[in-house]
């Protein structure tokens, strides 16, 4: 994989950024984040990596109203979010995709996706069950996108398959799909290329490139560091809730912390290995 190129500067402060900072987040006697930041600016992808344990998607949660840090702040575009319930983060326009994806029980790829939509539908549910017309040519309008966000993601012949037959790695990518339809200003990746073969992977890559290339900021946990390389301008390095580096991939992959604690660690696997090198 190549790697990323940019021909515009990152915006120094980006007033519409999402900017986490000095986020503290403690489950009982265990302190899970001791003041960590990340920013996201529209239109850029941000790597988020780290060993086990080292706060990842305890950070997400607090960016997407599943956790209420005990200090720190949370801002869209300037305004405070912190604490905000999960809903209210969606409809501010920030979606994320979960390790464990919560995708109801028979639902079928494509009304997973449609799940999506539903912030941005302009017509009523009811609407479209009575048959109103503007209703009907709504939902028409959704399937196609939801189908066309599907087709992107290489995912189209399984638009029609119940999401529980589908491996781990594609139930990830119908939530990425489902994320990519809401709409959203921001995404949230938590470790979608888990379990999907290497073509599966390029497919994504490619996806998640072109959704930033819309203009819409990705936050990106990922343990594949090569497609940590080939995606983020920035990757922040977490250790034990502490933000141990952050910079380009090529320089914080020759880190020497990062390669103690993290690359070096993990050099044993091919994908990370690589990484090191
Ligand atoms: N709900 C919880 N209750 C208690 N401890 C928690 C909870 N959630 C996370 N932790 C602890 O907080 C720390 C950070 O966990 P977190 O899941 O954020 O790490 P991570 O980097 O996302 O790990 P992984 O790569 O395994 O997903 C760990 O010590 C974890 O055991």
């Amino acid at each position: 994989m190549t790697g990323p190129a940019f021909d515009t500067p990152v915006p120094p402060a980006a007033a519409d950024a999402l900017v986490a900072s000095g986020i503290e987040v403690a489950f009982g006697g265990i302190k899970a984040l001791a003041g960590v930041g990340a920013t996201v600016v529209p239109g850029r992808i941000v790597g988020l990596i780290g060993r086990n344990g080292s706060g990842k998607s305890t950070l997400f949660n607090c960016m997407t109203g599943f956790v209420r840090p005990g200090a720190g702040r949370v801002t869209l575009g300037g305004a405070d979010i912190t604490g905000l319930p999960a809903e209210r983060v969606v409809r501010a326009g920030i979606a994320r995709t979960f390790q464990t994806p919560r995708i109801a029980e028979g639902a079928d790829v494509r009304t997973a996706v449609l799940c999506g939509f539903f912030n941005s539908a302009k017509t009523s549910f009811m609407g479209s069950v009575a048959g109103f017309g503007a209703a009907r040519r709504e939902e028409r309008r959704l399937r196609e996108e939801a189908d066309a966000v599907l087709e992107g993601l290489g995912l189209a012949d399984l638009r029609h398959t119940e999401v529980r037959r589908l491996s781990m790695g594609l139930v990830r990518m119908v939530d990425v799909a489902r994320c990519i339809a809401s709409g959203a200003r921001f995404i949230l990746l938590d470790e979608p290329a888990a379990g999907l073969t290497q073509a599966e992977q390029e497919t994504l890559s490619r996806q998640i490139r072109d959704v930033a290339a819309r203009g819409v900021g990705i936050l990106l946990v990922e343990h594949n560091f090569a497609l940590v390389r080939s995606l983020c301008e920035t990757v922040v390095v977490l250790e034990t809730g502490r933000v141990l580096c952050e910079g380009a991939p090529e320089t914080v992959a020759r880190d020497p912390r990062v390669l103690r604690s993290y690359l070096g660690a993990v050099g044993e696997s091919d994908e990370q290995g690589e990484a090191a090198a």
